[in-house]
């Protein structure tokens, strides 16, 4: 991978217009694919207007298992229909990284959760089990693509910090931080306390039982 100072414009591809099912209606989204992205993935960005100056912007990280088949090992389904229903209302862009397992791909992801219930590891811990960083995530190529869409400024929907600092650092104004829900069960109650404890999340637990 090129380093933050040298790595080349990436540009838009190919912008089509497709209706998102959005809460209980349907919205105009605008789905982009790029050029000369830095670490070559295909990843796209969906965005739904009225872009602001400072849009409203989610990073997600691909989940298979979340995101399409509702798994509820983790949070990443709920966070997605959450991102995209606020990302539709206020208008803003929500970029869908091809960073499975953080950035391990899937069948590692999965090997890992093998290693979880195995050995009762945590998420992170698992990862270091089988020889794989805590986290593989660079977010420069989400900073390329919104420098490709014209966007300097955001107000960026997460809560994990190291998205913020990546972004920063390469070149991206965050103006706010915008907090995602707690999508809390007893499935990923584990996944979610490791988040808050290794990689500083802010995550607001409720006290109540589940
Ligand atoms: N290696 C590994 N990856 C996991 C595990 N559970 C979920 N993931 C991955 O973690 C990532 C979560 O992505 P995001 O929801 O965008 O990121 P996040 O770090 O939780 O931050 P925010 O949701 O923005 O607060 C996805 O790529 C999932 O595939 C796990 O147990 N092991
Ligand atoms: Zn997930």
């Amino acid at each position: 991978m090129e380093s933050a100072r040298t790595y080349s414009a990436a540009m838009v591809r190919t912008r089509v217009t497709v209706p998102v099912s959005a809460g209980s209606t349907w919205k105009p989204a605008e789905m982009v694919t790029f050029s000369d992205l830095i670490d070559d993935g295909e990843h796209i960005a969906v965005t739904f207007a009225p872009l602001s100056s400072v849009p409203l912007v989610r990073l997600h990280s691909e989940c298979l298992t979340g995101d399409v088949f509702g798994s509820g090992r983790c949070d990443c389904g709920p966070q997605l229909d959450e991102s995209v229903s606020m990302i539709a209302d206020a208008g803003g862009i929500l970029l869908y990284l091809r960073q499975e397992g953080r950035g391990i791909g899937l069948y590692n992801k999965i090997d890992t959760y093998r290693v979880q219930d195995e050995l009762q590891l945590d998420t992170f811990a698992a990862n270091r089990e089988l020889d794989f960083s805590d986290d593989s995530r660079d977010y420069r190529v989400a900073a390329q693509m919104l420098q490709a869409l014209g966007v300097q400024r955001i107000r960026l929907l997460t809560n994990n910090p190291d998205k913020q600092a990546q972004l920063e650092s390469a070149g991206i104004a965050v103006d706010e931080v915008v907090p995602t829900g707690t999508f809390r069960t007893a499935y990923n109650d584990r996944y979610l306390r490791a988040k808050v404890e290794h990689s500083g999340h802010t995550i607001t637990f409720a006290e109540e039982a589940i």
